[in-house]
């Protein structure tokens, strides 16, 4: 299943400019506050209809400005779910759901009841009212009532921004099952860089009402200056590996990268699945010699691959670790300091590793 987006819209003094496609999966949206997420979303949804260009899925065409054409938000078949659940306060869980499953059609009904309350865990909910639920069972609920209505896309505009980070934690693993079991292609808004690591297959990256960048996720995420410049504190690289060992007593995963083993807190997960870590520039130090008495488990050892200035006295440097690069953002002060050029050996100590499985 294709979306393919081509549109240029002017909301007042904002103009947006966007060009792209979705394949299938999750494509995350991915920039800061005001950069046009939101209304691109609207456009997809059919709530704006755009100045210039055109929408479709697949064959068929929801806007195209140049043929008259645009579908109204109804007859999208589309599912949302929102930052807030917008459950209905009146019905019991069971009756929020068979409501979202009112407006699939009889044939086109692609979601059972049970395989959707199974999927998201909220079986033990179906009696009760929205008023007893928690945050994150409620969104749980609202995902539910989307896929019901057998959607041939799912829109997801911040759907955790309101939680907090236990509930986050809780609703993701579901998010995850979402994207791996059922076959809905979901449009995923956000500006958190840990969710849109673990779930995103594809990013595209806005700025200023422009697509600054697209790609698969890892690619986007390893970048030294590029999209992540966005708020430069939040630079860093996602990193692949196989789990290798799960350490019981202090409650470890051991991932093994081309080279290097990568000393992981949490156990969330199981042997030998590949999984994706985050590590963040700002939480990667430099050695030029192996340091010792350090509390941080993972040392690695590499060599100096690129440096660069920024205009705020820091430098990005990327080490390249045996095959893997991991991004070390220090002062220009402490660059100077240590000697460092390319091509020279290095211990790039990790004082934080985040398993996104
Ligand atoms: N109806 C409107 N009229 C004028 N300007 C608008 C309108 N709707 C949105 N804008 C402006 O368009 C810009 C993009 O807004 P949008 O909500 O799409 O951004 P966003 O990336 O989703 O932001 P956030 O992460 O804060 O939700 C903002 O500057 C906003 O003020």
């Amino acid at each position: 299943m294709t979306l393919s987006v081509d549109i240029r819209h002017r909301l007042g003094a904002f103009s947006l400019e966007a060009t792209f496609t979705s394949d299938g999966g999750v494509t995350a949206l991915f920039g800061r506050s005001g950069s046009g997420k939101t209304s691109i979303i609207r456009i997809i949804a059919g709530l704006i209809r755009p100045d210039h260009g055109r929408v479709s899925l697949d064959d068929s065409v929801l806007a195209d400005t140049g043929r008259q054409v645009f579908v109204p938000r109804h007859r999208r078949r589309f599912g949302y779910v929102f930052q807030e659940a917008r459950l209905f306060p009146h019905l019991s869980v069971r009756q929020n759901l068979s409501y979202g499953r009112w407006f699939a059609p009889r044939n086109e009904r692609s979601e059972s009841f049970d395989g959707v309350v199974d999927l998201l865990g909220i079986a033990a909910l179906l009696d009760r009212r929205p008023a007893k639920l928690s945050g994150g069972e409620k969104q749980r609920v609202a995902i539910g009532r989307a896929l019901l209505s057998s959607p041939r896309l799912l829109l997801m505009d911040e759907p955790l921004a309101a939680l907090d980070e236990a509930r986050k934690a809780e609703i993701l693993p579901y998010l995850e099952r979402l994207r791996d079991e059922t076959k809905i292609p979901i449009i995923y808004v956000s500006h958190s860089i840990a969710e849109v690591a673990r779930l995103a297959n594809r990013v595209v990256v806005m700025r200023d009402g422009k697509v600054e960048a697209i790609g698969p996720a890892l690619d986007i995420f390893s970048q030294l200056s590029g999209p992540l410049a966005i708020d430069r504190r939040e630079a860093g690289v996602l990193l692949e590996g196989r789990v290798e060992h799960m350490e019981d007593r202090h409650r470890l995963t051991v991932v093994a990268l081309k080279a290097a083993k990568l000393f992981v807190p949490g156990q969330a997960t199981s042997l030998g699945k590949t999984v994706r870590v985050h590590i963040p520039a700002r939480d990667v130090m430099l050695a030029t010699a192996r340091p010792e008495g350090l509390s941080a488990l993972n040392i690695l050892e590499g060599e100096v691959r690129d440096i660069s200035a920024a205009a705020d006295g820091t430098v990005e440097v990327k080490v390249d670790c045996g095959g893997d690069i991991v991004l070390a953002r220090i002062t220009q002060f402490s660059a100077e300091r240590l000697g460092l050029r390319v091509g020279l050996p290095v211990h790039a100590v990790i004082k934080t590793v985040a398993l996104e499985q």
